[in-house]
C-alpha cells in the first residue's frame, strides 16, 4: 500500500515586504524572524537612547495625553515618540497611534511588524526616554521561543508524523489480518 501524503502547510505573512525576515507565524521561522525584528529592533531603540534626551517617568506620560489633548505621545521600548505631527502620514492610520497615546505601545509597534523603514523613521519623532528605574525589558525572544516548544509539542497530531505513523499502523494491522 502506498500512502502518499502531501503536507502543505501556509504560515501568515506578518510584517512588510522590505522586513529583512519575513515573518510567518507557527512556525520556527517565526520565532527567529521575532528574535531577529526585536534585535533590530533593540539595535534602533539603542541608537535613539544614544542621542540622550529628556527623561520622563511613565506616569508623565500619562499625563501627557491627558493635559494635551491634541497631542500623541507613547512609549516604544523605553523610549518616548511624539507623533502629533505624523498623525496624517502615517500609513496605519491616525486612529491607532491615538489609541495609544500615553501608554506603552511596544506590543502593539511589534504586533505590526513594522518595516525597518518604519524604524528609522521613529527616530524623527523621538523626544525622550523614560528614566532608567522604570525601564522595562522586552522578553518576547524568549516568550516567542516558549510559545514555538509548546505549539510544537501540541500540534503533533497535526504534523506529518501522525498521518506516517498512522499509515503503518494500518497496514501492518491490514497484512497480519488478510496477509
Ligand atoms: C514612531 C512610531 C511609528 C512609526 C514611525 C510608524 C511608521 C509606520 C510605517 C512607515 C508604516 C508602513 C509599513 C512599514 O513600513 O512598516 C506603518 C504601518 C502601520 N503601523 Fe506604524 N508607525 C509607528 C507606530 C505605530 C504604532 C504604535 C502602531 C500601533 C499601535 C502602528 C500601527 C501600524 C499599522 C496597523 C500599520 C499598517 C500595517 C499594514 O497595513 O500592513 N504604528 N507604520
Amino acid at each position: 500500500m502506498t500512502i502518499v501524503i502531501f503536507y502543505i502547510r501556509r504560515g501568515r505573512r506578518g510584517g512588510t515586504g522590505s522586513e529583512a525576515a519575513a515573518c510567518t507565524s507557527r512556525s520556527r521561522v517565526w520565532a527567529r524572524c521575532v528574535a531577529v525584528s526585536s534585535s533590530v529592533r533593540s539595535e534602533q531603540a539603542a541608537r535613539a537612547a544614544n542621542m540622550t534626551s529628556k527623561q520622563f517617568t511613565r506616569e508623565e506620560i500619562s499625563k501627557w495625553k491627558s493635559e494635551n489633548k491634541n497631542d500623541t505621545v507613547f512609549i516604544i521600548d523605553n523610549v518616548v515618540y511624539d507623533v502629533t505631527k505624523f498623525l496624517d502620514e502615517h500609513p496605519g492610520g491616525h486612529e491607532v497611534l491615538q489609541n495609544v497615546a500615553g501608554k506603552d505601545a511596544s506590543e502593539d509597534f511589534d504586533d505590526v511588524g513594522h518595516s525597518l523603514d518604519a524604524k528609522d523613521l521613529m527616530l524623527k519623532y523621538k523626544v525622550g526616554e523614560i528614566v532608567e528605574s522604570e525601564r522595562v525589558h522586552s522578553q518576547k525572544r524568549q516568550i516567542s521561543w516558549e510559545d514555538n516548544k509548546q505549539e510544537n509539542e501540541s500540534s503533533f497530531t497535526s504534523s506529518w508524523k501522525f498521518p506516517v505513523l498512522l499509515g503503518i499502523v494500518v497496514t501492518l494491522l491490514y497484512s497480519y489480518l488478510f496477509g
